[in-house]
């Protein structure tokens, strides 16, 4: 790669602020300089509900193909929103330090989940949520949305001016919000402990093609830049999701932590309405990109035996 490296992102301002940051890190690491190249995505042009568009990688594959097509030389992606196959001629060359895990509510007049009453409506376009958020709640009304997240935010009452706030709530990404500056917006973070993140939520990927991943100056600042308990932590999670054949609109989430050489890793696989939640947990001690792969693999398999493919409605071939 030559003295400037192109970096390819979504045009939306959360992808924009996400790739600045990276692009800054990557260009400081490498002494090279960074242009960026807006590419837009089938996820972003279609306004359907995500669980109507289906399959996985609406939002990626456009950015696959400008890199296949040599139209920019890394990619950066919401990790969660990266389907868990390998895509040919590329590779994921860094997962930087992971930021928040967390969901968030955005609710009028500073509510938090406990406080909203009978009935109240949110606002979210992910099963995941959708189900876990019944669970604690069955009596609020769980609307689905789509958009950006600014729109998502002008559906509730009285939170930023001139939006439709229809709604009393919504959940997003606490990762999400902060990177847009939108943290004041956030009455309360939920915990994991009720509200498992998607597989990779908060984490960010960084794809090149593979011929570009071995040596030059920018695959050394690549790898610098990976940051090595997000990596295993991201493909524990990643692994659950894969093994159980689903994607990021299905109701499943997940979370590793690695601390003192151990990585623990919890799953949900919920049914769409919340009235069923499997929830388990492994740890390994192997703390390799294989040992966390390994790990997930058999967090799915006791998801399976405990009936996730049938409480998912998941169409698990083997
Ligand atoms: N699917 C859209 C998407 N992809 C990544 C994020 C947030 C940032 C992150 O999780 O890293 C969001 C918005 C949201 O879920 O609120």
């Amino acid at each position: 790669m030559s003295g400037t490296v192109r970096v390819g992102t979504r045009a939306s301002a959360l992808a924009l602020t996400q790739t600045t940051t990276v692009a800054e890190s990557l260009a400081r690491l490498g002494g090279v300089g960074y242009e960026l190249v807006r590419v837009s995505t089938t996820g972003d042009v279609n306004r359907a509900s995500l669980s109507q568009i289906g399959g996985t990688g609406v939002f990626v594959a456009a950015l696959r193909d400008a890199l296949l097509e040599n139209a920019c030389d890394v990619a950066v992606h919401s990790l969660k929103d990266l389907p868990t196959g390998d895509a040919d001629g590329l590779t994921v060359a860094a997962i930087p330090e992971r930021a928040d895990i967390r969901d968030a509510l955005c609710a009028r007049d500073g509510l938090k989940l406990a406080d909203l009453p009978a009935g109240a409506s949110v606002g979210t376009g992910s099963p995941r949520r959708a189900a876990q958020l019944k669970a604690a709640r069955p009596d609020l009304s769980v609307i689905d949305i789509r958009g950006n997240v600014d729109t998502r935010l002008a559906r509730v009452a009285g939170l930023v001016e001139g939006g439709p706030g229809d709604l009393d709530a919504v959940v997003l990404a606490a990762a999400g919000l902060s990177r847009l500056g939108r943290q004041e917006l956030i009455t309360e973070y939920l915990e994991p402990s009720f509200m498992l993140p998607a597989p990779g939520q908060g984490a960010l990927a960084v794809e090149c093609r593979s011929a570009d991943a071995g040596s030059s100056p920018f695959a050394e600042a690549l790898r610098r830049y990976d940051h090595a308990p997000t990596r295993l932590a991201v493909t524990a999670e990643r692994a659950v999701l894969r093994r159980l054949e689903a994607g990021c609109t299905a109701p499943i989430g997940a979370l590793a932590t690695v601390d003192g050489g151990l990585l623990t890793l919890e799953a949900v696989v919920c049914s769409p309405d919340g009235s069923a939640l499997l929830r388990r947990t492994q740890t390994t001690r192997e703390l390799t990109v294989d040992g966390a792969a390994s790990v997930g693999v058999v967090l799915a398999e006791e998801l399976l035996a405990g009936g996730a493919a049938e409480i998912a409605g998941l169409a698990v071939t083997s």
